[in-house]
């Protein structure tokens, strides 16, 4: 498989829950790339991770990784993954030590010597009970078992969830190490757009069940605008090319999809500036009927 093949490819999966749908998702995501799944609560992010995984089973669509089927190929295909949650997936009354002995045979790939150096490295003791083990240790635990089978794709379910700030420096480094061979991809969520504006490539968005763009934050960054001015030029025209926006008693701030819109409408009356992510997640989540304040 050369660099830019499609590792993951995704047709028109759908989910449907009793309150809750997943629209149809039609992506790929890249070898050698690092994406970054990011969106607010109930966005529908971790019911995608799960819906690749095939631990829940699509409405519609389908899923193919490395170019295999799932899940008729799931067993070939779970093997050259690491996988990381926040939910925790582990037999709780079994130690550390106990419940790698279960898992590590189904991967032919299974390094004794990384394993053990990561668990050193965590400072996790294999007779510790899963049980007794707090938020941040079991997520370093399933860290260590993703990274002992020299997996050729991470897929990461809030992976800095309940980590410190100096270990979630750490994992984002490590993570950085781990795709430094090109032939190895990452696939993470997260709300904290500060985690993607360091490591990731490539941003997934999503919002309220659909995925709202997947493009590289070089892209992300030359086509949106935030647009700062006073109120008065606020009308049906300039509100309407605005994704979200937020009103003060003393201007207004708002998102635009289209950069080269925004300076044609706005010209030199308003600042124009780059959004952060953290920019793009708010307006676009919060709509045009946005924030008074
Ligand atoms: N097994 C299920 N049965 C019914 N509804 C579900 C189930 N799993 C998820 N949902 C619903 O799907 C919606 C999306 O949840 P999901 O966990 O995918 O969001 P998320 O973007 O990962 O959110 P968060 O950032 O809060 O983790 C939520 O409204 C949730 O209640």
């Amino acid at each position: 498989m050369n660099q830019d093949e499609n590792v993951i490819e995704l047709d028109g999966l759908s989910k449907s829950y009793s309150r809750f749908r997943l629209e149809p998702v039609t992506m790929s995501f890249k070898q050698g790339y690092i994406t970054g799944l990011v969106g607010p609560n109930g966005a529908g992010k971790s019911t995608l991770i799960k819906l690749i995984m095939g631990m829940a089973v699509p409405s519609s669509g389908g899923v193919k990784i490395f170019g295999r089927r799932m899940p008729e190929r799931e067993l070939e295909i779970k093997e050259r993954i690491g996988y990381v949650s926040d939910e925790c997936h582990y037999y709780e009354h079994l130690s550390i030590g106990a419940m790698k002995n279960v898992l590590a045979p189904f991967y032919s790939r299974w390094d004794e010597k990384q394993y053990s150096q990561l668990l050193e490295r965590f400072e996790l003791h294999p007779k510790s009970k899963i049980r007794s083990l707090s938020k941040g240790m079991k997520m370093k635990l399933s860290l260590a078992f993703a990274l002992s089978h020299h997996a050729d794709l991470l897929i990461m379910d809030e992976p800095t969830a309940g980590l410190d700030p100096v270990f979630r420096r750490e994992l984002l480094d490590m993570l950085a190490d781990f795709i430094q061979d090109d032939t190895r991809t990452i696939i993470f969520s997260t709300h904290v757009t500060t985690d993607l504006d360091r490591i990731a490539d490539y941003i997934a968005f999503m919002n309220k069940g659909s995925l709202v763009f997947c493009d590289s934050k070089e892209e992300i960054f030359e086509r949106y605008a935030l647009v700062k001015a006073d109120n008065s030029l606020l009308d049906r025209d300039t509100r309407g090319a605005l994704l979200g926006i937020r009103e003060t008693s003393v201007g207004f701030e708002g998102l635009s999809a289209d950069r080269k819109e925004a300076e044609r409408l706005f010209g030199g009356f308003a600042h124009i500036e780059t959004p952060t992510l953290e920019d793009i997640m708010f307006y676009t989540a919060k709509g045009r009927s946005g924030a008074h304040v």
